[in-house]
């Protein structure tokens, strides 16, 4: 397994090694102790799974208040997506910017995000199924998101905003200007 840590350093794209032989494949997705060592003492709580049947199905961006913050590590089990994390830690340098990266079925990578990040993807072939373990338990009431086309975020999506598959709850998320301070940056790892 290769760690790579992005442009925001706390963002770690996790590149799982693939043994191929005649029947197909075997990879290790997830190593306590790897984890661990290469990003942090996360403990992952929850699995989701979600199937997205059209191209250009973005979903997010997302997140969860504190004290129900949640780490995410995202992969994509069928198809392909764009997926990105937008740093919202006030104080953080790299407050507002993103990184992004292509997570593929085939490529097998995963993307680390972590706590004071606003998580989206969006699909780049049909029925898309992306799998994720995320650091604390779903919590509506702690819920937010931000627009995806945030002009003030600048994410360069795959397919004209306007041509964008959206949940009802996704075509009117505020803006990052209006989030006001959600997390704080800590110079410590995150
Ligand atoms: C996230 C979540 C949702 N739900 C229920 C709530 C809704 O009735 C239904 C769909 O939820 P939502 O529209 O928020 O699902 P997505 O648009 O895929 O959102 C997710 O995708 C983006 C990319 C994320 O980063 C988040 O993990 C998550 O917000 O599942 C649950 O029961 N448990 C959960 O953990």
């Amino acid at each position: 397994m290769q760690f790579e840590r992005l442009d925001i350093a706390d963002v770690v794209l996790l590149k799982p090694k693939k043994f191929g032989d005649a029947r197909g494949y075997f990879m290790e997705t997830f190593r306590r102790n790897l984890f661990e060592e290469m990003v942090g003492p996360y403990q992952f709580v929850q699995d989701n799974q979600s199937l997205s049947a059209d191209v250009g199905t973005i979903r997010g961006l997302h997140f969860q208040l504190e004290p129900r913050a949640q780490g995410k590590l995202v992969s994509c089990i069928a198809g392909a997506i764009l997926d990105v994390a937008v740093d919202i830690r006030s104080g953080s340098p790299t407050y507002g910017r993103h990184v992004a990266a292509e997570l593929t079925a085939e490529n097998g990578h995963m993307l680390w995000v972590p706590p004071g990040f606003a998580h989206a993807f969006c699909t780049l072939v049909a029925d898309t199924k992306v799998s994720y373990k995320v650091t604390d338990y779903y919590s509506p009431e702690h819920d937010r998101g931000l627009a995806f086309d945030d002009p003030d975020i600048g994410i360069e999506w795959p397919m004209p905003t306007g041509q964008a598959v959206l949940s009802g709850k996704d075509k009117q998320q505020p803006k990052l200007r209006d989030l006001g301070t959600a997390f704080t940056f800590s110079s410590a790892a995150s």
